[in-house]
């Protein structure tokens, strides 16, 4: 499709993950002339860029767009009422099938996909699987576009966008949890919060440089630390022997377990 000649709607595109999507999009030169139509359901934008117009009808937006982003929380999902035509659906709602979709929204071409919160700094990872229909070109454009606020990867089992759900789309709470267990630690010890808090976060923002220098093995970096024998070494042992892993493998598959029920 000639990029002068498209139209990206938005349904929920006032929400969290959908502005950042809408963000993402306008600052990428790949869709520099691409037109976005945004909706919401009550609380309009207050500012808009004129690369973008704004309505509260679903099905005017499905007529003005060329493929339409579904952005709305899943329980809400049951009350979108539209006819997509047979036109390219990509939806990022959790636990939602693309069965789901194709039949809710009259179309066979359905991208489901699975961004993360990190879409809002143009940092999320986002898996994304295709239904039968789509054809070469409806998927030659879905890289380009997950890649306006992150990475992407097209995985052929659809299952696997639940447990990823569960490992990338709630993943950015993890590190978080993990900053606000050192940071109460760091407080139970006695140092002043603004310290213990600026230490924790650190951490987080460090350790992820580090892993992006090791070309992103985890293990490198624990072994490396393991293997030094000292002081850290003596943390993660006893943070292995107090279940940490256990206990990162039972909260994935606790949200694992909430994706694949979801939308039943
Ligand atoms: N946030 C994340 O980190 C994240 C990550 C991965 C996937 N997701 C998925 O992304 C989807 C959106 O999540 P979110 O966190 O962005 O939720 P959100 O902030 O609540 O945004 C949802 C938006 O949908 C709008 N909406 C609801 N019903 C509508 C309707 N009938 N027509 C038009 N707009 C409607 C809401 O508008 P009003 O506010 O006006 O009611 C709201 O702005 C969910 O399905 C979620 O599973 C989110
Ligand atoms: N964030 C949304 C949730 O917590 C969807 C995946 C990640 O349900």
């Amino acid at each position: 499709m000639n990029d002068k000649q498209r139209v990206i709607g938005v349904i929920g595109g006032t929400g969290w993950l959908g502005a950042a999507i809408v963000n993402g999009i306008l600052q990428s030169h790949d869709f520099a002339n691409t037109r976005l139509i945004v909706s919401y359901r009550t609380h309009a934008p207050r500012e808009t860029s004129a690369q973008v117009s704004v309505t509260q009808d679903n099905q005017y937006l499905v007529e003005q767009s060329d493929m339409v982003i579904l952005s709305v929380r899943p329980q809400d999902w049951p009350a979108i009422n539209i006819d997509l035509k047979g036109k390219l659906v990509i939806s990022v709602m959790a636990g939602i099938t693309a069965a789901q979709i194709s039949e809710g929204a009259h179309t066979s071409k359905v991208i489901r996909s699975l961004p993360n919160a990190a879409a809002s700094i143009n940092e999320s990872y986002t898996p994304w699987f295709a239904s039968q229909a789509c054809s070469t070109d409806d998927l030659s454009i879905i890289p380009t576009l997950f890649n306006t606020f992150g990475t992407e990867d097209q995985c052929e089992i659809e299952d696997d966008i639940d447990y990823l759900t569960a490992i990338s789309g709630a993943g950015p709470a993890y590190p978080a949890l993990l900053a606000q267990a050192l940071e109460e630690s760091a407080l139970t010890h006695g140092l002043p919060r603004h310290i213990a808090r600026h230490a924790a976060n650190a951490v987080i923002r460090g350790s992820g440089g580090l892993l992006e220098d090791l070309n992103s093995y985890p293990e490198q970096l624990v072994n490396v630390f393991e293997n030094y024998g000292g002081t850290t070494a003596a943390g993660l042992i006893s943070m292995r022997q107090a279940g940490f892993i256990k206990a990162v493998d039972q909260g994935v598959n606790a949200a694992y377990q909430r994706a694949k029920t979801l939308g039943r």
